[in-house]
């Protein structure tokens, strides 16, 4: 699905990604871990053509993706920060999203799902964090995309909505999508992920399960795990 070869990027001197090799073949939920700054959400721009990496290769569904930009309508794509003017409605929005897409939606079962019916009418500046990061779910996963690239799901949702979305990337998964994520919440990643890609230094520095990181940092607790992969003896 997802091929990366000896990838590089720097922001001037700031040298981001360092020959990043990784390969995604498996359906299922793949985290991309890392402390801040070690460079996810430019990995995640850099499959999405949204940053032109400096050197390296990357293939999507087989096929290499530089100068090929039609790929990306068979992306559901979730930002870290979504963007949207302050003064349209969640429905103008959603219709205006459907419109450029021009692709078939589900929107209205996903609505349902995330219990949004009441903020249809609501201008999105009046709307909480968390209601926003629901509305931004049902754009992505609206045109059910078998590739979806999360970054940052859970900001702003609540346990209740941390619930409801961990419930919907088990929906997902089980319908043969291969899903993207980064978090910094840690037991909702646990909880998730078949697979933990951990960024350090601008490459891959740990790739595997999360019980794989637990017995290869000795440590029972995933947190604890990631922290010590972190500490000064593991790198
Ligand atoms: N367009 C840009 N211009 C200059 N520097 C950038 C740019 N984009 C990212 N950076 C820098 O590159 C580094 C990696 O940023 P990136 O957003 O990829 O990290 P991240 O792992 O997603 O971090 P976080 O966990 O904080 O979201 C940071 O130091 C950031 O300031």
């Amino acid at each position: 699905m997802v091929s990366i070869q000896n990838l590089h990027k720097q922001f001037g001197a700031l040298k981001v990604l360092n020959g990043l090799e990784l390969d995604i073949m498996e359906k299922g939920i793949i985290a991309v871990l890392g402390p801040n700054g070690s460079g996810k959400t430019t990995l995640i721009k850099s499959l999405l053509g949204m940053v032109v990496p400096d050197k390296g290769e990357i293939s999507i569904a087989g096929s290499n993706i530089r100068k090929r930009w039609n790929y990306r309508q068979e992306i559901d794509y979730l930002p870290q920060i979504a963007n949207f003017p302050g003064n349209l409605k969640v429905q103008e929005l959603i219709t205006m999203i459907k419109d450029l897409r021009g692709k078939p939606a589900r929107e209205k079962e996903l609505i349902e799902y995330f219990r949004l019916q009441p903020f249809l009418d609501k201008k999105l500046n009046k709307l909480s964090g968390g209601t926003q990061q629901k509305v931004n779910l049902v754009l992505c996963f609206m045109f059910d995309s078998q590739l979806v690239i999360l970054d940052e799901p859970t900001s702003g949702l609540d346990p209740v909505a941390l619930l409801q979305l961990r419930n919907l990337l088990q929906e997902e998964k089980e319908k043969g999508k291969t899903i993207l994520i980064t978090s910094h919440i840690m037991n909702f990643v646990e909880e998730v992920a078949d697979r933990i890609v951990f960024l350090l230094e601008g490459k891959i520095y740990f790739d595997g399960t999360v019980s794989e990181i637990k017995s290869s940092t000795g440590q029972p607790d995933f947190e604890h795990a990631i922290a010590k992969l972190l500490s000064e003896d593991h790198v």
